[in-house]
């Protein structure tokens, strides 16, 4: 199956949790003033309809109804992105922890990804996409004309992840945010369907000693270099 509207300009960033993806898809969407994809907000939503239904995240066939019919809609006012599921506010309920493990678990079920697969290729429209996730080069826009793989060390995806929860004034513990991340990575990694794993023409960045400007000046450099602006 071939990406939609293939005129439009696509930049993919894909990689693993904390490596700073959508820090940097939404710097880079404000910076060329494109429209922005977060994937993994689809994958949350479905894992966090199923919750809102008495949806087990083992029942393929209700999950793939959820998905295929998510009722969701994206407003931004200010740079600020509110998401509204069945006319519910879910911005942050979508972040927790829970919801980001349970949509990790459905996302490794071939027919939810193949329900989500269309209406992620409809968010392509001029001047251009910068499109977030972990199968945005490989999968779903396998024709963009840039695709970046952002990784980092755990050590560092766990302190970043850490001193997000510190700095919101949550409770936080090192130690179990590694092994979240761990499992989460080897879930990601492993699934037989649509893996986390670099595009083969992806430029792979290791963001661990690499500021947040950093990594921006480099993908923007890239953008240049490409010619998409
Ligand atoms: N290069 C960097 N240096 C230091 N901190 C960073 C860097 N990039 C991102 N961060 C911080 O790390 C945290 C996680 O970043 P972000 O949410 O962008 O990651 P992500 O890859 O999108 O994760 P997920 O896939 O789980 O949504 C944020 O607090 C962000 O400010
Ligand atoms: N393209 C995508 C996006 C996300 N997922 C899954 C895997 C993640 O663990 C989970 C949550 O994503 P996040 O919001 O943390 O980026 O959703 C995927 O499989 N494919």
């Amino acid at each position: 199956m071939s990406q939609n509207n293939t005129r439009v300009p696509v930049i993919t960033v894909d990689g693993p949790s904390g490596s700073g993806k959508g820090t940097v898809c939404r710097l880079l969407a404000k910076s060329l003033g494109w429209l922005l994809l977060d994937s993994g907000a689809l994958y949350r939503l479905t894992a966090l309809a199923a919750s809102h239904h008495g949806v087990s995240i083992d029942d393929e066939e209700a999950l793939v109804v959820l998905a295929a019919h998510l009722d969701v809609r994206f407003t931004t006012h200010d740079d600020v992105v509110q998401i509204i599921l069945e006319g519910e506010e879910v911005t942050q309920a979508i972040r927790s922890e829970t919801v980001g493990n349970d949509a990790s678990v459905i996302a490794a079920i071939g027919s939810v990804r193949t329900a989500l697969l269309e209406r992620q290729r409809a968010f392509v429209e001029m001047p251009g996409l910068i499109a977030d996730g972990r199968d945005m080069g490989t999968v779903v826009f396998p024709d963009a004309p840039l695709k970046i793989y952002l990784d980092a060390s755990v050590e560092e995806r766990a302190s970043r992840r850490y001193n997000q929860l510190i700095n919101k004034g949550l409770d936080a513990s090192l130690g179990v945010i590694m092994n979240d991340l761990q499992e989460r990575d080897a879930r990601d990694m492993n699934r037989s369907v649509a893996p986390l794993k670099p595009a083969s023409d992806a430029l792979v960045l290791d963001s661990t000693s690499m500021t947040i400007e950093a990594v921006l000046n480099t993908v923007l450099e890239e953008v240049r270099h490409k010619g998409l602006r």
